[in-house]
């Protein structure tokens, strides 16, 4: 049912103070351009790790679904696992039918694609991204 691995989701306060961090790590040529996604509440950057994506995201002000996890986690930290499925709505069906709990409707995610959260209370405590694979979107 779940698929690839699409990307690692990371908080950060300043995805432009990340950015430098992750040039260090990975290289300069790894690390994207940042864009906001204000439907999201969220600054996106990606970085190209060598086998997934690292998605560096800040909150675009109070009521971005990232801000109380930044008042908990000032300094940012790792925040979601992305994982790719063929059929949203029937992974979304199948997920439900096992005691996940959908988060709202699906959404255009930052790659173009739907993408839909599942509560990390049912997930054994990790936030859970699934998002209509497109094979031109990683
Ligand atoms: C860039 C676009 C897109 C993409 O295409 O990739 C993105 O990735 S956008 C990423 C940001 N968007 C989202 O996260 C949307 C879905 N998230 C939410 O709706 C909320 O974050 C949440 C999951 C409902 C939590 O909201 P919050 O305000 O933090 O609620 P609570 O404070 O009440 O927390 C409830 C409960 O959940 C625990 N929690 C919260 N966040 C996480 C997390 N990231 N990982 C693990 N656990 C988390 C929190 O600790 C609370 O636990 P309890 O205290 O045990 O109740
Ligand atoms: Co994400």
């Amino acid at each position: 049912m779940f698929e690839r691995l699409n990307h690692v989701g990371v908080a950060t306060p300043s995805v432009a103070r990340a950015r430098e961090h992750y040039a260090r790590l990975f290289g300069p040529s790894a690390v994207g351009a940042s864009f906001d996604l204000p439907a999201q509440g969220v600054r996106v950057c990606f970085v190209d790790a060598p086998n997934t994506q690292i998605e560096l995201i800040e909150p675009l002000g109070d009521a971005s679904p990232i801000a109380a996890f930044l008042d908990r986690n000032p300094a940012g930290g790792q925040h979601h696992l992305c994982f790719e499925v063929a059929d949203l709505d029937a992974a979304i069906r199948d997920a439900a039918s096992m005691g996940a709990r959908p988060l709202g409707e699906p959404r255009l995610g930052a790659h173009g694609t739907r993408v839909v959260f599942l509560h990390p209370r049912e997930m054994g405590g990790v936030l859970v991204e699934l998002m209509e694979a497109s094979r031109a979107g990683h």
